[in-house]
């Protein structure tokens, strides 16, 4: 479904302030892996995201989605295919347009040559139905503008803009993190039911190891631009925060004061 061949992508390439992002970075997911990501701060996590979305294009090596090259493609070519929430949930959402509008706009990005947004009654009956599931009453609100919505309610309709459409990849990008216990747990539960229900090949960077380890069927780790560790679905569910941390410390070969330098 997603190969990344080799990837290596440079920031400020033959200058003194030249950083090597990701250095040959080969990541392969079946159709219908859940991999969770983690790693220490500037490992590269977001910017395998952004490669993967079209943010970004890589210095060298390829990625596809479903066989087909897309690394030359622009961010808003790939957007039929790939559905991202972002860890800030006022990214992905137009605070000034109304929910309907803000679903109607994601419906039509998923098209390959874009629909028309205009809403009509059939359209808006699928998107009552769509946000009746999340279960937070948001199918009675269809016509309240979005910049009104509390986070976790923002972030639950990112969630399902970026998803009722079926995409081929699912990126979260540490997308519970910037909300408050309960609602990050809302958020959480909701991903799990969504990505199994639609069976959708997703990749979710978290700094919540917990999280990473409960989440998905295949966990990778990164660091410094490498992915160091890729625990396969067998063994997956052996995990513990502990035995994450020593598999760190032995790879890295240097002992870590504490969990932050993972956690981030
Ligand atoms: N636009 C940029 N210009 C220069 N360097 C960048 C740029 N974006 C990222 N980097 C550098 O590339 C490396 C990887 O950054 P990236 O944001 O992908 O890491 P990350 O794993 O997502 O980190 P964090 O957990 O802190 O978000 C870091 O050293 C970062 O400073």
């Amino acid at each position: 479904m997603l190969r990344i061949e080799n990837v290596t992508k440079l920031f400020n390439p033959g200058t003194p302030d030249e950083k090597v992002a990701l250095s040959r970075i080969n990541l392969h997911l079946n159709e219908g892996d859940f991999v969770t990501v983690i790693g220490s701060n500037g490992a590269g996590k977001s910017t395998l995201m952004n490669l993967i979305s079209g943010v970004m294009t890589p210095d060298l090596g390829s990625v596809q989605i479903e066989g087909k090259a897309v690394e030359g493609l622009p961010e808003h070519r790939r957007s039929q295919w790939i559905g991202r929430v972002f860890q800030d949930p006022m990214a992905g959402t137009a605070p000034t347009m109304t929910i309907e509008e803000n679903l109607a706009l994601a419906y039509s990005r998923s098209k390959p040559r874009g629909l028309s947004i205009g809403v009509t009654g059939s359209k808006r009956k699928f998107f009552r139905e769509q946000l009746w599931r999340l279960g937070i009453g948001l199918d009675k609100r269809l016509n309240a503008k979005v910049g009104l919505l509390s986070g976790g309610e923002r972030q639950a309709l990112s969630l399902l803009m970026a998803t009722f459409t079926r995409p081929r990849i699912l990126l979260l990008d540490e997308h519970t993190a910037a909300l408050d216990p309960s609602r990050a747990e809302l958020i959480t539960t909701l991903t799990e039911s969504i990505v199994s229900e639609m069976k959708l090949t997703t990749l979710m960077v978290t700094h919540n190891m917990e999280q990473a380890i409960r989440l998905g069927n295949r966990l990778i780790m990164m660091d410094k631009g490498s992915i160091i560790l890729d625990v396969p679905p067998e063994k997956k569910s052996g995990l513990t925060v502990e035995g994450l941390l020593k598999e760190f410390e032995r790879i890295r070969g240097e002992k870590l004061a504490d969990d932050r330098v993972v956690l981030g």
